[in-house]
């Protein structure tokens, strides 16, 4: 992990981050931005503060844009940020990482240790682009060693929002509640449409084939997801498998895009045509704004 703030019995200190400041010590404070944020309700001064608040959540997002613009095609992976490098999920995650980067991808993680670390590695290895996108916990550990371009969020949504903006496919591994908090948003925002198709992959059967059982004989056989929304997850321990689910979507998506823009165009070319030949015609001259005209009278 990286920190680059190691004391001299070579232990780390704690450290948080917020923006451009990095804090030690007793500077350190006791709760993070999104606890001071959801917790402020009820207090009197919440009024002024929240509304500085929503310049600084506005900074999150525009520093966010401007970072994350110009990066190549990415996919974002998520999983345990406690998985150590002996772990299954440790070693699929570090070869999911090289497999993208050799297919072009960037790698998005949240920066942290574990699944994100392993991924980032393996892209890094492998010569691809490794983003981390850390955030403000009370228990910080900084942004891993292999996270080439990294930004502190001090709040999880607008850190979501990158994770999904700047990538074709999310990849989720092996985790928590984090991670099942990141992938549940994807299959929702999937499933009501707000992303055009969008791939999202799980790897580790041993560990998710217990709750794809559970979405198809429980929540699909309720009624609470249709049949067809178990469709959105693939689900595979071959990374190759994952990579190509991935460019085979993003090839289709491109393909109906092209398909969708070359009928927008055909469909004005027609509209222009069509007031062209409208406006040439004796019918448009018999009823222009100066009034009804005999026919062949000009
Ligand atoms: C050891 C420990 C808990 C460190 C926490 N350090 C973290 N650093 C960055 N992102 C995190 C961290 N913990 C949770 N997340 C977010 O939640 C997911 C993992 O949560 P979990 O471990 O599955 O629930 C990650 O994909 C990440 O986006």
């Amino acid at each position: 992990m990286a920190n680059g703030n190691v004391n001299g019995r070579g232990r780390r200190l704690p450290e948080r981050h917020r923006g451009a400041v990095t804090l030690r010590r007793e500077a350190i404070p006791l709760s993070t931005a999104d606890q001071r944020l959801l917790d402020s309700w009820g207090r009197a001064d919440w009024k002024t503060r929240d509304a500085w608040r929503a310049l600084r959540i506005l900074s999150e997002f525009v520093e966010g844009f401007d970072t994350l613009a110009d990066l190549p095609p990415a996919v974002s992976v998520f999983g345990s940020a406690r998985s150590k490098p002996d772990s299954r999920e440790w070693e699929l995650a570090e070869r999911l990482g090289a497999a993208l980067a050799r297919a072009g991808y960037a790698v998005i993680t949240g920066g942290g240790p574990g699944v994100m670390e392993a991924a980032n590695k393996g892209c890094a290895e492998a010569g691809g682009l490794s983003v981390g996108l850390g955030i403000e916990l009370p228990f910080e550990q900084g942004l891993n060693d292999w996270v080439d371009v990294g930004i502190d969020f001090r709040y999880f949504f607008a850190r979501k929002t990158m994770f999904v903006k700047y990538a074709q496919a999310f990849v989720v591994l092996p985790g928590g509640f984090g991670t099942l908090d990141e992938m549940f948003e994807a299959l929702t925002l999937v499933q009501t449409k707000k992303v055009t198709r969008f791939p999202v992959v799980l790897m580790g059967t041993w560990y998710w084939q217990g709750l794809i059982d559970w979405m198809r004989d429980t929540m699909a056989v309720e009624g609470k997801i249709g049949p067809e929304d178990l469709k959105l997850i693939c689900l595979t321990d071959d990374v190759d498998e994952a990579v190509s689910h991935i460019v085979n979507a993003d090839v289709a998506l491109n393909a109906e895009q092209q398909a969708a823009f070359a009928r927008a165009a055909a469909e004005q070319q027609e509209a222009a045509a069509a007031a062209e030949r409208e406006a040439g015609s004796p019918e448009r001259l018999s009823t222009d704004r100066r009034g009804p005209r005999i026919d062949g009278e000009i």
